[in-house]
């Protein structure tokens, strides 16, 4: 059975979520920016000799509670939550998203990372709140298609450490759980 793994990626507007997700799963960089309401995207992988489908949900930047978000938020398997280190807003705003999930996996992202000049976020505040956060941390450029395979892989292997394929896998058919 190929094993089904749904991400959500949370961030401000224009941090780079859609360019991101768009140069992991179609391999280009979308250069123009185009505000997302709510993509879904499908990628058919192998990861460490397995084969595996990533449902990708990149959020709005803009709009915070959508009933898409909400279920997402339910059912997500990980989450990377992506800043933009020229902009230190959508640093500071990451701490309320990750509120809102506290619960692993996660992965922080410090995306434009190509930008040098217009750098505010330094390296070492990243790497503070993603183990504030106890997430991994990298920095990306969707531009320079640097570490975004990475943070998706990632996310991957967390979720397998914490649920192994046949955990995952199985479906409970009687019984009662409590909540
Ligand atoms: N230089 C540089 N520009 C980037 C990078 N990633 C994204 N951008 C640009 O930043 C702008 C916004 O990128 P998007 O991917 O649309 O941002 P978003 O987070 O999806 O924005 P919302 O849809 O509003 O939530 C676009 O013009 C991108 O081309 C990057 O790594 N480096």
């Amino acid at each position: 059975m190929v094993r089904e793994y749904k991400f959500v990626v949370l961030g401000n507007g224009g941090v780079g979520k859609s360019a991101l997700t768009v140069q992991y799963v179609q391999e280009f960089f979308l250069v123009r920016y185009d505000p997302t309401i709510e993509d879904s995207y499908s990628k058919t992988t192998h990861i460490d000799g397995e084969q595996i489908i990533l449902e990708i949900l990149d959020t709005a930047g803009t709009e915070q509670f959508t009933a898409m978000r909400d279920l997402y938020m339910k059912n997500g398997h990980g989450f990377i939550l992506v800043y933009s280190i020229t902009s230190q807003s959508s640093f500071n705003d990451l701490r309320d998203m990750h509120e809102m999930i506290l619960r692993v996996p996660l992965v922080l992202c410090g995306n434009k990372c190509d930008l040098v000049d217009q750098r505010v976020v330094t390296t070492e505040q990243g790497v503070s709140m993603g183990l504030q956060m106890n997430a991994s941390f990298y920095e990306s450029s969707a531009l320079k298609n640097l570490n975004v395979e990475e943070l998706f892989v990632d996310l991957v292997r967390q979720v397998n450490r914490i649920q192994p394929k046949k955990e995952m896998g199985k479906k409970k058919t009687k019984g009662c759980s409590l909540l």
